[in-house]
């Protein structure tokens, strides 16, 4: 399959300043700009900016990010899933996963998220992938937001929508292992049947349990 990549960008205005909403971005317009030392949901800032960087050489990878002049204060990640989890396992070469999503505290509420799920999915290749994310609720910012994990679940919910992205059945155990954990999952219009069956027996693995 051949990854086309296609940039978009958009302007939004916060009470904090101005912002870019903007990508597929290069690995070396990534790799140029500073990475604000509040990201720090995933990984140690300057250890998450390398990875992104990684992420943007990858064939099938995608980084779409929030700017503000010369600092990256927020960025979503797509590429394919990692090899031991089950949703790599059907080999499908147009399932890619949204892996992280993050914006600084100082811009957080005022759209930055859905902005760049709504950029994400401006460039028409989107059509030709199955997106899957698995929402996990201890990956989740409770202790800042003072959100329970509900409320944070609504946040992701409507964060995930303004992409496309709805909620998905799976009998996958550490989804299962809490019910505010979830799969979300956009199918593309150009998507073929036989991808989408391959998704559903991905999501149900366990069937003879039943
Ligand atoms: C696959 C994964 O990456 S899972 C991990 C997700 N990432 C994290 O948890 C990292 C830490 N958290 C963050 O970086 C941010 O809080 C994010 C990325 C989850 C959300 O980013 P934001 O820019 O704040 O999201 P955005 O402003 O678009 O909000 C989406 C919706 O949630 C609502 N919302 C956002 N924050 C809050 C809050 N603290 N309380 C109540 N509602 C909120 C918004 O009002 C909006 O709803 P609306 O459509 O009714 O207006």
């Amino acid at each position: 399959m051949e990854h086309k990549k296609t940039y978009n960008a958009k302007q939004l205005k916060t009470p904090h300043g101005n912002l870019i909403i903007e990508g597929p971005i290069s690995s070396d317009k990534l790799a140029g700009y500073e990475f604000h030392e509040d990201l720090v949901a995933f990984r140690p800032p300057a250890q998450q900016h390398e990875a992104l960087v990684g992420i943007a050489k990858l064939e099938e990878g995608r980084i779409i990010i929030a700017r503000n002049r010369h600092t990256i204060v927020g960025y979503v990640t797509y590429l394919y899933p990692d090899p031991l989890e089950r949703w790599s396992e059907g080999k499908m070469d147009n399932l890619i996963e949204l892996g992280a999503i993050e914006v600084i505290p100082e811009f957080r509420g005022y759209a930055v998220g859905k902005n760049l799920l709504i950029v994400s999915m401006m460039d028409d290749a989107m059509e030709d992938y199955l997106i899957i994310t698995t929402e996990y609720y201890w990956h989740w910012d409770l202790k800042n937001t003072k959100l329970n994990v509900w409320e944070y679940r609504k946040v992701m919910e409507k964060m995930m929508n303004a992409g496309g992205l709805e909620w998905y059945a799976t009998d996958d155990p550490e989804i299962c292992s809490h019910p505010a954990n979830c799969l979300m999952a956009r199918i593309g219009k150009r998507v073929e049947l036989e991808s989408v069956q391959k998704f559903d027996r991905l999501r149900f693995m366990n069937r003879f349990m039943y």
